[in-house]
């Protein structure tokens, strides 16, 4: 195997903003063979529903299964995982679902009211969703963490059935996800995957119910079925490969910072991991760091990839100026190894997750910090925030008006409405207007 040639890219190069462009480029979902896949398993399913969700789960997991209820996990299976797990697996899983927990508490939403002189009370209710889809990935790698970070967020709002599905290719089950969705407090679990396990969750089959919203990462099958059936159902997002940027002054411990850009390679071969930094040889010893690590890896041919094709060093002339491009690139995971990160915290507009200074790496925050690990990515963190209780619940609108209140609404109402020719909604309001109270 050989080293890594890592991008190095100078801000103050006259092609730099062209050289950023080309490295943050990623197709997200757009590949044609696999919307016409996904498409068609969609389609599958609804007309068929588990006789093709069998199908589709023995062809692509490579099981042989003949009936749906040989794919459902039951509570005694989850419970036995728990067990099977060491005392110290169970230890781990225990205090990163507390710790997920007590983040997410703090979440909740309260519904509100307030009254109006007259009488007149508005105000928003919130409610839980009833009930939703958990997708936890399981082609390549199993993620025990990823059932603790969708499943507590909505048992912390309220939602009374969750469903988790998981593929077990090779017939595979995972004991660290099963006692995860035990600790969770999951109540049903299916062990089908891909776009088959979010048709069917989406539109339901005989055996696998229906809901109301689908969370959870995936591959692009996964993620071009979430954006399909969204509007039947609700999504969380659509997560694209991992990213880290680091921002560094240049005083942390080169290894530990190669080792963070390494954490989120190791993720895909898509992955993006960027360290910024006014300090050119501080880029270099982080560059020898990363070829020195890199044979010790596991993963060490992924991270190689990853960091080939969309990794970068990137040299500024300052920390403001590392901040803007920071800002640019919006990454999903943004470390600031530096001196005082709080300075920072009021300028820095777009990122999933901020860890800061020297002694938090990403890698706790995708465990046990507490906060999620379901994050925006490719930019998006510009508009969206990480996956949350407030994904779980939803809001209703409170009116409820004093006759006096419907008087003094009326009158401005009957005059909007019939400025747009809408006659009954004009005399609708007409009717409760209470001609006597009027002068009062
Ligand atoms: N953002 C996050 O928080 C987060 C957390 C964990 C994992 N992830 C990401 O989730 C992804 C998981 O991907 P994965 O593949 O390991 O598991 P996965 O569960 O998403 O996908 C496996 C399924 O893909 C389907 N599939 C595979 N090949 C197919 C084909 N040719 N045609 C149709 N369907 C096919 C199969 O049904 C299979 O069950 C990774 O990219 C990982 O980085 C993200
Ligand atoms: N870093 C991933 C999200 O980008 C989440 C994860 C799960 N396990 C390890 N990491
Ligand atoms: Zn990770």
């Amino acid at each position: 195997m050989s080293g890594v040639s890592i991008t190095r890219l100078n801000s103050s190069a006259e092609s730099f903003n062209q050289q950023l462009d080309e490295l943050l480029k990623w197709e997200a979902v757009s590949d044609l063979n696999v919307n016409q896949t996904v498409a068609e398993i969609i389609n599958q399913i609804r007309q068929h529903g588990d006789e093709a969700l069998i199908k589709y789960t023995n062809q692509f997991d490579r099981l042989s299964v003949d009936s749906v209820e040989e794919l459902a996990i039951s509570p005694e299976a989850l419970q036995a995982a728990l067990e099977q797990i060491s005392f110290e697996q169970k230890q781990a899983l225990t205090e990163a679902a507390s710790r997920i927990r007590q983040y997410h508490e703090e979440q909740k939403s309260c519904s509100w009211q307030y009254a109006e002189l007259d009488g007149t009370i508005l105000g928003q209710q919130v409610m839980p969703l009833d009930r939703v889809g958990v997708y936890v990935p399981g082609g390549k790698a199993a993620y025990p963490s990823s059932v603790l970070m969708n499943v507590i967020p909505a048992k912390v709002a309220g939602v009374k059935e969750v469903i988790m599905v998981v593929p077990t290719p090779d017939d595979q089950v995972n004991a660290l996800v099963l006692a995860a969705a035990a600790i969770a407090g999951v109540d049903k679990v299916f062990r089908v995957g891909g776009a088959q396990a979010v048709a069917a969750l989406a539109y339901g089959t005989a055996t696998i119910p229906s809901v109301d919203k689908i969370v959870g990462p995936g591959n692009i099958y996964v993620a071009t079925a979430k954006r399909m059936v969204f509007g039947q159902v609700g999504i969380d997002m659509i997560a694209g490969p991992s990213e880290i940027l680091v921002v560094c002054d240049g005083k942390t411990n080169p290894d530990w910072i190669a080792m963070d850009l390494f954490s989120q390679a190791e993720h895909d071969e898509d992955a993006q991991a960027i360290l910024i930094s006014p300090d050119s040889s501080y880029l270099e010893a982080v560059e020898s760091s990363i070829n020195k690590l890199l044979p010790e890896m596991e993963r060490a041919e992924i991270i190689r990839q990853s960091l080939s094709c969309r990794g970068a060093l990137i040299q500024v002339a300052d920390i403001d100026e590392a901040i803007e491009i920071t800002n640019r690139i919006a990454p999903e995971h943004l470390e600031l190894s530096i001196e005082n990160p709080e300075q920072y915290l009021p300028v820095i507009r777009h990122a999933g997750a901020i860890f800061m200074g020297r002694h938090t790496p990403e890698a706790l925050g995708d465990y046990c910090a507490g906060p999620n690990h379901v994050l925006p990515t490719s930019g998006t963190a510009r508009f969206s925030s990480p996956l949350g209780v407030y994904d779980f619940e939803k809001r209703s609108s409170i009116i409820n008006f004093s006759a006096k209140g419907a008087t003094k609404a009326g009158l401005v109402a009957s005059v909007l409405a019939r400025g747009e020719g809408l006659t009954a909604h004009a005399r609708s309001a007409e009717f409760r207007i209470d001609k006597q109270s009027m002068g009062e």
